[in-house]
């Protein structure tokens, strides 16, 4: 990541904490009105304190050179932006931060933020087989199950306490957050002023301590960012996006802040747009899409289900495994190859009839009702019906593993045995 330095190069010598984006930019312009452009000094924001000295230099000389050339009519030098990057929140002077820095071999130190969803244990789960055990901290503001809190280490987060999230950031030197917490699509269009605080809000929260520590941030987005004036069949990443529901609007929020924040701050933001979720294991947590893992339980229950979207309701969709494995694929992905930092990705697309079709010929006997709900057909009818994900798969290698047929077969194995086991027990 490289910044024309030209926006960033009038910082004064002040101590860093009056120092605030806005501060700087009010100084710039006003020199640049006034013609002087004369370098009083460089701040040096906390992070650069720990630099080694060929760094400070570099920083000193850029200064200079660029004191020495006009401020505007910008002959562009280049520097990378975290030699550079302040604090977009002002904090306290006694925050003692900004000391942390890993060597490349070193495992990242993780946290999830509102771990006990569909997705949070399951990635949990994969990036401790990777990371090891004690480096991935699941966090939420519900009570784990033992068979969670046993499993590796679990912290009380709400997203919303911004010195609380802080705090754990630091006393556990964390590296990488995943931001999971947020309300889904049905659930946010039910109490949107709590969609607006988790997902907008808590969203600030998140961004001001990832750039604030240095960390590697995924938020994931969601193929309810994109509307009814989307293209639908398919749709590409870069398109119109004007969803309409809260849930969606957060997620074309998080999207830019993320990507503004990149720019800006040099926040290694990156950040996937997944299809519905399918896992057996974990339950949905209130979207459009929690049909296609419901029929699978009612499937082997009761051997009826009644679906609430309409027979030919068209959705990207994806099984659990894949998900988590593009996450972590493109949390390793090395920056250069990153030609976005928002991705869309993709492995089926199907309508409730067609997976009920696929279902019934394992089980020839499910019958299937439709009741649909008229709040979750008028999201999925503005949501994509099929995911262009050819980016992703060009510029990171993504390729998803389970087709339809695989992830019914999958799902009604992975049940089945749980089954048998209740019974055998
Ligand atoms: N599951 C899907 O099909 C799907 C699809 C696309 C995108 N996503 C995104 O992936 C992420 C995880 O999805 P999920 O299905 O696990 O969601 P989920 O609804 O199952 O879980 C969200 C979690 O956030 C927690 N939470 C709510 N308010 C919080 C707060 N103030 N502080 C901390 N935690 C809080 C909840 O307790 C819950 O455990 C979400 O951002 C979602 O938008 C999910
Ligand atoms: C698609 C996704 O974002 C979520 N499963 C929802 O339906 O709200």
């Amino acid at each position: 990541m490289r910044l024309g330095l030209c926006h960033w190069h009038i910082l004064e010598a002040v101590p860093y904490k009056r120092l605030s984006t806005r501060w700087a930019l009010q100084t710039h312009r006003k020199r640049v009105k006034q013609g002087t452009g004369k370098q009083q000094g460089i701040i040096i924001p906390p992070k650069t304190f720990c630099l080694k000295m060929p760094v400070m230099r570099t920083i000193t000389r850029v200064a200079k050179q660029m004191a020495q050339s006009p401020v505007c009519g910008c002959q562009i030098s280049v520097m990378p932006i975290r030699s550079i990057g302040f604090s977009p929140r002002q904090v306290p002077s006694d925050a003692s931060f900004h000391s942390v820095s890993f060597s490349e071999t070193d495992h990242p130190r993780v946290l999830i933020t509102g771990g006990l969803g569909q997705l949070g244990v399951g990635l949990a789960k994969l990036l401790r087989k990777r990371y090891g055990k004690n480096n991935v901290i699941l966090s939420d503001i519900r009570k784990p199950p033992d068979s969670v809190f046993y499993s590796g280490p679990f912290i009380y987060s709400d997203i919303l306490d911004y010195k609380n999230l802080r705090e754990i950031v630091v006393n556990n030197r964390i590296t990488w957050l995943i931001h999971y917490s947020a309300l889904l699509s049905a659930v946010g269009e039910a109490n949107v002023p709590l969609a607006r605080a988790v997902n907008i809000t808590g969203l600030h929260n998140i961004l001001d301590i990832a750039a604030e520590h240095g960390l590697r941030l995924f938020v994931p987005s969601t193929i309810g960012a994109f509307g009814p004036t989307s293209p639908r069949n398919p749709t590409p990443d870069l398109c119109v996006q004007r969803p309409r529901t809260i849930y969606g609007v957060s997620k074309v929020h998080a999207e830019l802040m993320g990507e503004y924040y990149h720019y800006r701050y040099g926040l290694d933001f990156r950040c996937l747009r997944y299809p519905g979720i399918i896992s057996a294991d974990s339950q949905p947590g209130g979207g459009t899409t929690d049909y296609a893992v419901q029929i699978f339980h009612d499937a082997i229950k009761t051997g009826r289900f009644m679906c609430n979207l309409k027979p030919d309701t068209r959705l990207p969709m994806m099984y659990i495994d894949d998900c988590l494995r593009a996450t972590l694929e493109v949390m390793e992905a090395p920056a250069p190859s990153l030609t976005m930092r928002t991705y869309n990705i993709n492995a089926m697309s199907f309508t409730p009839e067609e997976l009920a079709i696929e279902v019934q010929k394992h089980m020839p006997e499910l019958e299937v009702v439709y009741d649909v709900d008229a709040v979750r057909q008028a999201i999925a009818d503005s949501w994509p019906m099929n995911f262009d994900d050819s980016n992703a798969r060009k510029d990171w290698g993504w390729k998803h593993d389970f087709d339809m047929a695989e992830l019914v077969t999958t799902m009604l194995n992975y049940l089945n045995s749980g089954r048998l086991a209740i019974q055998a027990n």
